[in-house]
């Protein structure tokens, strides 16, 4: 597209929309509400609502955002979202194939509602649109759209890790669902070790080539590029909105509650990729060798709900409320508390005061593509006196935030010792780590993000 030519309208394609007043404890959705809202443009995917009728388009606009989206029919949702997606790849790409229970009428669900996407889409889209597409729930849909004649540019970014071939190749089918890839332009993700593993991945396995300029081609002819695109936030606001929160009454509430112990965070949606009996299991380490600790600090876990159809997070909630019982159990005292675990979502705007208040964000995910709760826990701090963040390597976040105390998650002991580290910190300290971790964030933020991945798209 040349420099004096007028974008044309952007095309957002999710399966988790971010619809006006929801509140969305997704990083795809909070992210992407953001890019939206400065861009504008057409934002379609699935309702969040299960019905019996996919064929009808619910419309509504809030500001410069047109929201086009379907309801999900029951097999739809159970084959697409909490089968295929959830089941198989949502596993496969962190890294757990154990956990991967492939099935066949999954996959043709999958498959089936990428079509449906596709059938709606064609409906609505403008000969120069830019469409970006996003994450796993979407591989094929380009393949689906390109069949239909579509011509215009196609953006695909994948907001989790990409695991090595090696790995990829266990899912069967894995050549016709992978292979689609080619069908988009451009391929966005969150870090240098997931695009190797794209490159070898077609290398390898599809037997494609690298071509001049970074592009890959496919066997089938087809050529695009990948790149590496690390999200983000929206720094100042997040810092801003945290300078403001700490005047509400429920942040008030939480710091009198605490009696001036330290507070350390965990907020994750409640998945088994976060390493939260991992991060339980580290922190009952530290109360157990550091008895002076007890009644000085507090945990708090907030862990909202998520995918409650998939077997294995109803497992995990069941694991983490008897980790957190037990843990309590041993440790309590009739004034203290040690974790206090909650499983409830909380708008954005008090999530910025908890960040402040804490001193120590605890975020140890086994695998994570990017994590924006690291993110936001860094931009909402006091620069007087910041908090530290324990963060683990495996957290696209870590590539970036290499001032945090990184961890592997794995490892109790060497969780514990970080904790304990950052509770000890030195102010000197925490301020310089702080102050080179918000540098990035303030130079990398949401919109550099969305703009650095669109600009090379139409290019
Ligand atoms: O839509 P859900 O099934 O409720 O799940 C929520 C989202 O989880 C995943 O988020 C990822 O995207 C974040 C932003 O790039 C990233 O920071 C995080 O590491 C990822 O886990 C999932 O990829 C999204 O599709 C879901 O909407
Ligand atoms: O109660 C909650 C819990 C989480 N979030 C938001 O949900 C996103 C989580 O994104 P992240 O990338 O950390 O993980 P994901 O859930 O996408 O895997 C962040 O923006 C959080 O602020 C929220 O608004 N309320």
């Amino acid at each position: 597209m040349s420099g004096s030519k007028k974008p044309g309208r952007l095309v957002v394609v999710s399966n988790r929309v971010a619809l006006p007043q929801q509140t969305a404890t997704g990083g795809l959705a909070s992210a992407m509400r953001v890019a939206m809202r400065e861009r504008g443009g057409l934002w379609f995917g699935w309702s969040g609502k299960i019905g019996t009728d996919s064929t009808k388009v619910h419309r509504t606009k809030d500001g410069s955002i047109d929201y086009a989206t379907i309801d999900l029919t029951r097999t739809d949702h159970d084959e697409f979202y909490a089968g295929f997606a959830n089941r198989a790849l949502w596993p496969l790409l962190h890294y757990r194939p154990d956990l991967v229970d492939y099935q066949r009428d999954h996959l043709d669900g999958y498959l089936r509602v990428n079509a449906l996407f596709a059938d709606h889409l064609v409906e609505l889209l403008k000969p120069d649109d830019v469409i970006w597409v996003h994450d796993y729930h979407l591989i094929p849909l380009a393949a689906r759209l390109r069949e239909r004649g579509v011509k215009n540019r196609i953006g695909f970014f994948l907001h989790t890790p990409l695991p090595a071939a090696g790995l990829l190749i266990g899912l069967p089918q894995h050549r016709a669902l992978f292979e689609t890839l080619a069908s988009y332009d451009l391929i966005g993700l969150h870090t240098a070790r997931d695009l190797r593993a794209l490159e070898e991945y077609f290398l390898h396995e599809i037997g494609g080539a690298m071509r001049p300029g970074g592009r890959i081609r496919a066997a089938n002819g087809r050529s695009f590029r990948a790149g590496v695109f690390p999200i983000s936030i929206e720094t100042a606001l997040v810092a801003q909105t945290a300078r403001e929160a700490a005047e509400l009454e429920e942040i008030t509430q939480l710091r009198d509650s605490l009696q001036d112990r330290a507070l350390i965070i965990g907020v994750d949606r409640l998945d088994y990729s976060k390493g939260l009996p991992e991060r339980f299991r580290a922190y009952a380490h530290l109360l157990e060798r550091a008895s002076a600790l007890h009644r000085q600090i507090t945990f708090l876990q907030i862990a909202p709900p998520s995918r409650g159809s998939v077997p294995e997070y109803r497992q995990i909630r069941r694991e983490l409320e008897r980790l957190a019982g037990h843990i309590n159990g041993k440790y309590a005292a009739p004034d203290w508390v040690p974790i206090r675990y909650v499983n409830q979502s909380f708008p954005h705007r008090l999530l910025t005061g908890y960040y402040r208040t804490a001193r120590v964000a605890l975020i140890t995910p086994l695998r994570d593509g990017m994590n924006l709760v690291a993110k936001e826990y860094v931009a909402c701090q006091d620069p007087k006196n910041p908090g530290v963040l324990v963060l683990s390597r495996f957290a696209g976040a870590a590539d970036e935030l290499t001032e945090a105390l990184l961890v592997n998650p794995a490892d109790p002991a060497e969780v514990a010792n970080a904790l304990e580290r950052a509770l000890k910190m030195p102010l000197r300290e925490r301020r310089q780590r702080w102050r080179a971790m918000m540098e990035v964030l303030e130079e990398h933020d949401i919109t550099a993000w969305c703009q650095s991945f669109l600009q090379r798209l139409t290019s």
